[in-house]
């Protein structure tokens, strides 16, 4: 409980400081993430990587998710926030990037994902930015993989079809605001 209200203050804190950035006043509820991740298979992944890993609650749940060999990549823009994420979790299959999210392949050792994660707030982004986020999800992915993205509205949806075979949409209430969930597989079986 204390946790989560010092969770909570964190990230309103980051919000205040970098609203674009952040993209939203709370975390996102554990509910609309354990919904998001049921969208992909990540007890069978290898790689995970995780993008605008915040406070952690999409890190921890992918965590339990994980198998003890596979190994998960989460890329944090904000300092604060990404020595908060090492500090607090010890878990050795986790590595915490203070990187942009742009620059994701220059952390993944030449691998692709199996399953990646996108926590980044792409609506309230400027649209150069954007563009160059979004371009980067199938790029760090492998052939076959997915990704799955969180949204506070639907606007993304096109942008995801320009890039992926297929994309699945679902809409979860148990958020505030309620969230949009996409899951878009990559090309190719690999
Ligand atoms: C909507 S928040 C989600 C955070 C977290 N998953 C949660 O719900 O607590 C978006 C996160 O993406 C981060 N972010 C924004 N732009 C980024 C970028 N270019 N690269 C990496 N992280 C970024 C923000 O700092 C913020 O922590």
């Amino acid at each position: 409980m204390r946790q989560g209200l010092a969770d909570g203050a964190r990230f309103l804190r980051a919000f205040l400081a970098h609203p674009r950035q952040v993209g939203a006043v709370l975390p996102t509820s554990r509910t609309a993430i354990r919904a998001m991740l049921d969208l992909a298979d990540v007890p069978a992944a290898r790689l995970v990587v995780e993008l605008g890993a915040g406070t952690g609650v999409a890190t921890r749940e992918i965590l339990a998710r994980l198998s003890p060999e596979a190994r998960l990549v989460a890329v944090e823009i904000d300092p604060r926030l990404a020595r908060r994420l090492t500090e607090r979790i010890g878990d050795p299959r986790l590595q915490v990037v203070c990187d942009s999210a742009e620059d994701v392949d220059a952390h993944l050792d030449g691998e692709a994902a199996d399953v990646l994660v996108s926590m980044l707030p792409f609506t309230s982004l400027d649209a150069d930015l954007r563009r160059r986020l979004l371009d980067q999800l199938p790029r760090a992915l492998r052939p076959g993989g997915t990704a799955v993205v969180i949204q506070y509205s639907p606007l993304i949806l096109g942008e995801l079809r320009r890039r992926f075979a297929d994309v699945r949409l679902r809409i979860t209430p148990w958020n505030v605001p309620p969230a949009f969930l996409f899951a878009g597989t990559r090309d190719g079986s690999g």
